[in-house]
């Protein structure tokens, strides 16, 4: 057994040879890189990114192009800036990069690996991934069009009840219908609920997990050998991971009970159960993948309502046109349904207006490259860190001329319908779900409750400035920013 002092010379030593030897090796990759800021020795451009990063990189962005590098204590990176360079790397190259780096903390010490959204390109990806297409994209999301009309109309009922609590109530309505969409539970009735937090909790961890600087381990990866008597971050990471792991088999089990019994609603869990074999996943493997469907969709899709009320108290104009035309199509005598859906292309025009305007995840989720490639002339090596700037590219003045105004009408044709004149993003319009294989895979699910959300909403309710004490309308921001990790 190796002594304490020799596990922390040996390690210590391993660290600084790799940084150097990282560090000597970017400097000599980047001169065929795409160009990019210099940065200082040693840490490279990590003191020029600060907060809301995604504005210092369309500020690059003018200066380098629609691609350029940067270098973080020896890691390359590369940032994409338009559609064209976004959708040639990540959708027509995707076997080369739809990798994501290495989660140290939030993948493989607290999830065990079995993280979807983190995990590396290869078998346990594809197989995870599959299971999820077949569960919430396509034609598969229509089965939940039920569950998303009755949450609905539940919002509405809780908004009326007690309005000033609005971003509540989107809140628990979010996290109710994934819930019921992935365990087939029945409503939840408070976003307080124990369960609710209890994953949320987890999410917090997860998020924190991932922003650069919070575990040394993932600066420097041979930390991962330490023992963990010598580490408390590696000790509470296992520690969580019992938990978490214990939490998402209880909620799998209690689906295979209910099944075994004929009780339960058709739910994502619920199919990965019954084809266990076709997916090829283990229970372990499904318990996280159901609890990762939940992760994922609950912050994002609660977000762009948020925005939503934004835009809606800063442009009265856009709610009164999209009520006219709830009035008339749905009338006041019942509430909108999916069945709507082809008569109101203006609700379409504003969810892809909210998502285009405020992308929540205005950087994206970063990618890897797994093999050396070379673009427009530049090279860029394996391993190279992959950040698409959500931010800049739903912004291209090409595409978006007055790119900072709210406006909904530049999705619509002369006829009133929906265009599809973004190339390259199938339909979508923005880069906000990502693109090529890696792209949201619950966008479809994400695209249909935002539009059940907003028209029983807009149907219901006007959404109005709050007032001061003098009785002045108050004008809230259009410029402030809530990082909160995964989304914005
Ligand atoms: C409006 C709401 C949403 C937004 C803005 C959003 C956005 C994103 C983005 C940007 C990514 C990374 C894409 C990339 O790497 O190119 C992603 C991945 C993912 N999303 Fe969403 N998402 C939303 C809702 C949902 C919902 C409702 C679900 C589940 C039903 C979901 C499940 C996932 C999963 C599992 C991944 C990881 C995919 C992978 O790594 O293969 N998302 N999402």
């Amino acid at each position: 057994m190796l002594s304490q002092q020799t596990w922390v010379i040996a390690i210590l030593l391993t660290t600084v040879l790799k940084v150097l030897h990282s560090l000597f090796q970017v400097r000599r990759l980047r001169k065929s890189m795409p160009p990019g800021p210099p940065g200082l020795p040693l840490l490279g451009n990590y003191l020029d990114m600060g907060s809301f990063v995604w504005f210092k990189f369309t500020e690059w962005k003018e200066q380098y192009g629609s691609i350029f590098s940067l270098n973080v204590f020896g890691q390359p990176v590369i940032v994409l800036n338009d559609f064209t360079t976004t959708v040639d790397l990540l959708d027509r190259r995707s076997n080369i990069y739809s990798s994501r780096p290495r989660f140290i903390m939030a993948n493989e010490i607290m999830a065990e690996g079995l993280s979807l959204a983190l995990a590396p390109y290869g078998d346990l990806w594809r197989r995870m991934r599959r299971a999820a297409h077949a569960g919430f994209a396509g034609k598969a999301t229509a089965a939940y069009q039920p569950l998303q009309e009755k949450e609905s109309a539940l919002l509405a009922l809780h908004i009326l009840d007690d309005p000033e609590k609005w971003s509540s109530h989107l809140k628990r309505s979010v996290a109710s219908t994934m819930l019921c969409a992935v365990y087939g539970w029945l409503s939840i009735d408070s976003s307080a609920d124990s369960m609710v937090k209890r994953i949320n909790d987890l999410m917090e961890r997860v998020f924190h997990a991932t922003l650069p600087g919070n575990y040394l381990v993932e600066f420097f990866p041979s930390m991962l050998h330490l023992p963990t008597w010598m580490a408390k971050w590696k000790r509470e990471g296992l520690e969580w991971r019992r938990r978490d792991t214990e939490m998402f088999e209880s909620f799998i089990g209690d689906v295979q009970s209910r099944v075994q019994l004929g009780g339960s609603d058709p739910c994502f869990a619920g199919a990965l159960l019954e084809n266990r074999d076709k997916h090829g996943l283990s229970y372990r493997e499904m318990a996280w993948l159901a609890g990762a469907m939940y992760g994922a969709g609950a912050e994002t899709t609660a977000a762009v309502l948020d925005v939503f009320v934004l835009a809606m108290v800063l442009h009265p104009y856009v709610l009164h046109r999209a009520q006219k035309e709830i009035d008339a199509v749905v009338g006041r005598d019942r509430l909108p349904s999916f069945s709507d859906k082809e008569q109101l292309p203006y609700i379409d025009a504003i969810i892809k207006e909210l998502l285009r305007w405020r992308p929540v995840g205005p950087l994206s989720m970063p990618r890897a490259t797994v093999q050396d490639d070379w673009y427009q002339g530049y090279f860029i090596p394996k391993g190279t860190l992959v950040i698409s700037n959500v931010w800049a590219i739903n912004r291209d003045p090409k595409y978006f001329p007055n790119y900072d105004e709210f406006r909904p009408e530049r999705y619509l044709g002369a006829s009133g319908q929906v265009v599809d004149h973004i190339p390259d993003t199938r339909g979508q319009g923005h880069m906000t779900f990502g693109c090529g294989r890696r792209g949201c895979v619950g966008k479809d699910f994400a695209n249909q409750a935002l539009f059940m959300d907003i028209a029983t909403i807009l149907w219901a309710f006007n959404i109005e400035k709050t007032l001061d004490a003098k009785g002045q309308p108050i004008t809230p921001s259009k410029t402030d920013f809530l990082d909160e990790g995964l989304v914005v």
